[in-house]
Parts: structure tokens; sequence; C-alpha cells
């Protein structure tokens, strides 16, 4: 079968990509084991299947990213908000990788472990329905001061705009595309990805109007390849 529509977690290793997938699509954390290459999971969403993609963060398989990345309608940028490295990371390294994605793609980025954070409890408070979870939650003693901040994220998704050649005005609000998750509590995964699923929707419907041309890179091989052998004559 077909997908109709293509989602990519990108990140560094050890971010939590693998850990968000699974918790979104088995409704579970558990441990994993650091991604080799990439795998992708089929999410129906209403009439559309939609391929989610886990790829690996690791450097050494760092060159297949472009090619998971290739006709993607969303790209879902990965930190841990306890490692600031892992954001400066999704600038320098991943970034570039989206240059084969849909030309309307949709970013979103997410700083997920925030479970680990002193400031859990806080976000948890504005979660009516998570009452029973903050008291266990509030028990723990090993939270840390959150290493990245979301207005960090949101400066990093205005530099992906310029990245981008994208105008404010036509892209999504980046406070709406800046996500905190934790795949361990499940702590807005959910919402994570049906929000990038709604968005994908029209995507896919422009690129279904459109046909298979815009995917299918050998059909612009040929076409240049005419051109130019059109010049010689
Ligand atoms: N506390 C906490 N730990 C997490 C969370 N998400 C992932 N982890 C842990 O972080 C480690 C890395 O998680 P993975 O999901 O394998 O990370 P990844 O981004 O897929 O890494 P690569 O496949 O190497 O690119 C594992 O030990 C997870 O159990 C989270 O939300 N909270
Ligand atoms: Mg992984």
């Amino acid at each position: 079968m077909k997908p109709d529509g293509k989602v990519v977690l990108l990140g560094d290793m050890n971010v939590g990509k693998t850990s968000l997938l699974h918790r979104y699509t088995e409704r579970r954390f558990q441990d994993t084991i650091s991604t080799v290459g990439g795998a992708f999971y089929l999410k129906q969403w209403g009439p559309y299947n939609i391929s989610i993609w886990d790829t690996a963060g690791r450097e050494q398989f760092h060159g297949l990213g472009s090619m998971y990345c290739r006709g993607a309608a969303a790209v879902i940028l990965t930190y841990d908000v306890n490692n600031l490295q892992s954001l400066i990371e999704l600038e320098d390294r991943f970034l570039a990788l989206t240059d084969t994605a849909s030309t309307d793609c949709i970013f979103a980025i997410v700083g997920n472990k925030v479970d680990l954070t002193n400031e859990y409890a806080l976000l948890l408070e504005t979660e009516e329905e998570n009452r029973s979870e903050k008291l266990v939650t509030s028990c723990i003693s090993t939270k840390v001061q959150k290493q990245v901040h979301l207005d960090d994220a949101v400066a990093l998704y205005k530099k992906i705009l310029k990245y981008k050649m994208l105008d404010e005005k036509d892209v999504p609000a980046a406070e709406k595309m800046c996500f905190e998750t934790s795949a361990k509590t499940g702590y807005k995964v959910d919402y994570l990805f049906e929000t990038i699923f709604d968005m994908v929707v029209p995507i896919i419907l422009r690129q279904q109007a459109e046909g298979p041309l815009q995917t299918v890179d050998l059909t612009n091989c040929k076409s240049a390849k005419r051109t130019k052998s059109g010049c010689c004559a």
C-alpha cells in the first residue's frame, strides 16, 4: 500500500525519536536500542495513510537523512530539553537534510524528555486531566533545571523560515509549531502527532492534485537531459 503522505522524525541520537513514535503507536514507553538506518510506521488518518519515518540520529547514518526526507509533508525536528547541543545540531546538521522535502513541508520543533525537568510539575498543573500523574511525579526528586527553553525552539523555527525563504505570514505560527513532550509519561505526544497529521492533510491533497510528477525525480532527470541535447542540436 502506497502512503499518501510522509512525516519524518529527525534529530540527534538519544533525543527520543523512537520512544516518541513507540509511545504514540504502542501507547507505552519501553527500552529502545539506537536506531540503525530508519523504519516507518503507517498511520491511518481519516481516508489517508500517513507514513511516519523514524530515522537514526547517529552521525554514521547521516547520509540517509535527505533520502528519508524526500517529498516529506512534515518534518519533526526533535531535541532533548536537557541537552542544548541537541538543539544546536538541528540547525547545524539536520536542517540541510530537509532540502529534499516537499516545498510546502511543515516544520515542527519538539523538545522531548520534559519529565526530567523541575518545570514538569508546573506544566502538568495546566493539564487538568493529569492531576493523578502530578502526584506521582512530584515524589521524584531527581529533577534538573531545563537546559533548553521554548523560546530557543521558537528562535530556531524563525531561523528555519529564513533558511527556507518563507514568510511568517504564510506558515503556521512558531508558538504553534514548537512542542514539549515526554515519551516516558506520554505528555503531549498524541497532541504533537495529531496536530501534525491534521496539518498534513491539505498538503496531501495538493500533492495528489499535482499528480506523481512532483515526487518522481527520474522524470526531472530525463527532461533535464532532453533540454541539454536540445541546446547542442
Ligand atoms: N526520561 C525520559 N527518557 C526518555 C524519553 N524519551 C526517550 N528517553 C530515553 O532516552 C534514550 C534514547 O531514546 P531513543 O528513543 O532510543 O532515542 P532516539 O532519538 O531514537 O536515538 P537514535 O535512534 O540513536 O537516533 C532511551 O534510553 C530512552 O528510554 C523521555 O521522554 N523521558
Ligand atoms: Mg531511534
